[in-house]
């Protein structure tokens, strides 16, 4: 792990007050998302059963703090891995219209589910790709993006060979042990999130480029 350089940010209370405004910008389209999500989620298990609605605003609004990142800011195609019901991928595509996007899981009919969901939303910049990560077919560079799905040298070893020119991943600020086994040197930034408040308590978005 020492020949990776690690540095570390707050992520400042600023940004979660925008990312606050940001979901009253853009309420309509991502609550007509939250609509469809809870209403896939009896018919297909994309999100734990039961949760209420609040946790899954919740989530949103975490998915949407990775557009104050300058990585996002650059990226023009990005690539969601184990998107599951969607996030962090959706979101972002409903706030970020002229970005392209690629919603990626290896369930059938969780890819089936947001098919569904992308055509009843009319979201024009959101593709799917129905297979395990390493199989995606990208052939120009992308952002990599993931919450909750893998383990970072799991992800790492298993896109090493994608175009990808970096890596956003939900995580907890105690990530270091998932870098075990990648042997090239990379650059990670870990963007601290604790100062967002209770929810937030422990998490972090961990930035990864290829040096
Ligand atoms: C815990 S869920 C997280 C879903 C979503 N990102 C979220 O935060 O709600 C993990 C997802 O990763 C998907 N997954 C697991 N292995 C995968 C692989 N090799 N390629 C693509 N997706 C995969 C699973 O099907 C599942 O939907």
């Amino acid at each position: 792990m020492k020949h990776h350089n690690i540095s570390t940010s707050n992520v400042s209370r600023e940004t979660f007050e925008q990312i606050n405004s940001t979901f009253t910008e853009h309420q309509e389209a991502l609550n007509s998302y939250l609509d469809q999500l809870l209403w896939w989620n009896k018919r297909v298990n994309l999100v734990s059963r039961n949760v209420p609605r609040e946790t899954i605003e919740n989530h949103l609004r975490h998915s949407l703090l990775l557009e104050h990142l300058e990585g996002f800011k650059s990226a023009e195609n990005i690539v969601d891995a184990g998107t599951g019901g969607g996030l962090p991928g959706l979101p972002l595509a409903l706030t970020n219209p002229t970005k392209g996007f690629v919603l990626n899981d290896i369930v059938s009919k969780k890819c089936l589910a947001i098919k569904q969901i992308v055509r009843k939303l009319n979201v024009a910049n959101v593709q799917v790709a129905d297979s395990s990560i390493e199989n995606i077919q990208e052939t120009h560079p992308f952002l990599l993006i993931s919450k909750h799905a893998f383990k970072i040298n799991d992800l790492y070893n298993m896109t090493s060979h994608l175009p990808w020119k970096s890596i956003i991943l939900y995580k907890g600020t105690d990530f270091k042990k998932e870098l075990d086994g990648i042997t090239p040197s990379l650059s990670i930034e870990c963007h601290n999130l604790s100062e967002g408040g209770k929810f937030y308590k422990g998490k972090a978005l961990i930035e990864i480029q290829r040096k």
